[in-house]
């Protein structure tokens, strides 16, 4: 067997993703941002049009806003349960953002795949990106920025979610955030949001063609 296709076999079989193993072709899309820069937004945008991706609901300490529902925004959990989780290693990542825990459980990418998923999205910040970078190197992350600051601030506010000091809590941190934009493939401006969309799709497919295009190399090479 030639090296080329040897290769091609370890990594059909590994699926190129070390012990978290998934189909070459599967898509792992991380999608980050400042709080308020419109990623939530995008998201469901996102799940509309491709409704063969998974969400990737992630564990919280974080209280429930009004609108939000357990199991389908985050599992909420307190920081005991948050602990165990963590110290059972049942997190592919986790942070602390703006005074709450976020982990993203190892058993969501194993859902994506038992549910027949092409790929999932992981709504996380610059820290968690990087720790699932650090594990899957096939992920591809996407930065989103707001057209300027005061943009973000009036959509921070306009949401109405938050206690003002929380508002301004999550602003403040935005200009550090933003300095992590290197930890991304690509950096998607939300100005008009039917725009950035569109941006978003072509992303999304973009990277559909580059897996598909592995795996289709690695089908006619073990073919042969
Ligand atoms: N392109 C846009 N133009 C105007 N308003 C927008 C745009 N995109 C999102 N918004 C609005 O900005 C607010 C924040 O958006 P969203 O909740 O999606 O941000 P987020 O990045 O998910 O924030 P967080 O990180 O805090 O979860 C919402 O009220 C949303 O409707
Ligand atoms: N590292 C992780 N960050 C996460 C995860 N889930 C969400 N987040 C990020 O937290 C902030 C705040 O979110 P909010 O819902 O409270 O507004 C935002 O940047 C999210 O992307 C996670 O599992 N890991």
């Amino acid at each position: 067997m030639s090296t080329q296709k040897a290769e091609f076999k370890t990594l059909k079989q590994a699926g190129n993703l070390g012990e978290l193993s998934a189909p070459l072709d599967f898509l792992l899309l991380i999608l980050s941002s400042p709080s308020g820069a419109g990623k939530t937004t995008l998201t469901r945008k996102l799940l509309e049009t491709f409704p063969d991706l998974h969400f990737s609901v992630s564990h919280t300490t974080r209280k429930p806003r009004a609108n939000e529902i357990d199991g389908r925004d985050y599992h909420f959990v307190d920081r005991a349960e948050f602990e165990r989780l963590a110290g059972a290693h049942g997190f592919v990542e986790w942070a602390e953002v703006h005074g709450n825990l976020y982990g993203t459980c190892l058993a969501e990418i194993e859902r994506a795949k038992a549910e027949g998923k092409s790929g999932m999205i992981f709504d996380i910040d610059y820290q968690g990106a990087r720790q699932i970078r650090a594990k899957l190197p096939e992920v591809a992350g996407v930065f989103i920025l707001p057209p300027s600051m005061a943009e973000l601030e009036r959509r921070l506010r306009g949401r109405a979610s938050e206690t003002e000091e929380v508002v301004q809590r999550r602003f403040r941190a935005a200009m550090r955030e933003i300095e992590h934009y290197a930890l991304f493939d690509y950096v998607l401006v939300n100005d008009d949001l039917e725009s950035a969309f569109a941006t978003l799709r072509g992303i999304i497919l973009a990277e559909r063609a580059r897996r598909i295009r592995k795996a289709h190399i690695a089908e006619l090479l073990l073919r042969s």
